[in-house]
């Protein structure tokens, strides 16, 4: 196979050995008006990620259901299953309502949720939403995870394994201007130059992604295709259900 064809999946190991500070590390982005996010890129090692990866690979039971977006039913471009706490109302979203596993069901989840509340003192978490994407035809379109059962200031906490892809966050139109900035591609905008409405981050393997205060009624989040990548890369989003 020619270089030119080479299936594209950069996963960057993190050290094996790291341990303390360098796992806590973590970069704050504030994106104005009481939205922020904080990106930590080596929240798991390396091996530890690969373990979790193939757990959840191999175990959680994957569904890829109906959804309906814009009034039109379509197969959701992923995998996807849901894990909650028992008596939590249901999570309905794009018409759709996953069933609710429960955490000991899958034990490895419970540990991860335990170093996730140790990495982020005073939050809890008691839901889990699990997406697969197969390869770079899988995605997530624009949405914001403003759900009502979450509340008006969401803490989202988002867990990245195997193959890296882009995550865009673009601010909502405000009510105001005549915005036309939904027009050029995403991936353009944020090459283009410094859109401080545009961000963009590359979830790497093992690294854990938080968006807190007002990102959800603001602003709204994507994984977009990638034509080149061909490798799986699962994300887990641990959200508070009130
Ligand atoms: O895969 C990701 O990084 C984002 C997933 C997401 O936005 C969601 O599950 O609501
Ligand atoms: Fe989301």
């Amino acid at each position: 196979m020619s270089p030119r064809h080479k299936p594209l999946c950069i996963i960057q190991e993190n050290p094996p050995d790291f341990e303390g500070d360098a796992a806590t590390k973590q970069t704050r982005f504030d994106l104005g008006n009481g939205s922020e996010v904080i990106y930590m890129p080596r929240f798991l090692s390396s091996s530890k990620s690969w373990q979790l990866f193939n757990y959840l690979d191999t175990h959680i039971p994957w569904t890829r259901p109906n959804i309906r977006v814009f009034g039109r039913s379509c197969v959701q471009p992923r995998d996807t299953c849901y894990v909650a706490s028992k008596g939590l109302p249901d999570l309905v979203y794009s018409g759709y309502q996953p069933h609710a596993y429960s955490w000991e069901e899958f034990p490895p989840l419970e540990e991860l949720l335990e170093l996730v509340h140790k990495a982020l003192p005073g939050s809890r978490f008691n839901s889990l939403l699990l997406n697969r994407y197969k390869g770079g035809n899988d995605y997530v379109g624009w949405h914001s995870d403003d759900e009502k059962l979450y509340g008006s200031t969401p803490k989202i906490a988002s867990v990245s394994f195997g193959c890296e892809r882009e995550f865009f966050l673009k601010k909502k139109p405000s009510k105001k201007s005549q915005d036309r900035s939904g027009v050029e591609p995403a991936s353009k905008r944020a090459r283009k130059s410094s859109d401080p409405d545009l961000r963009s981050f590359v979830l790497k393997h093992g690294s854990m992604l938080v968006m807190r205060g007002y990102t959800q009624r603001d602003w709204v989040h994507s994984v977009p295709k990638r034509a080149k990548v061909d490798a799986v890369r699962i994300n887990l989003t641990f959200r508070l259900v009130l």
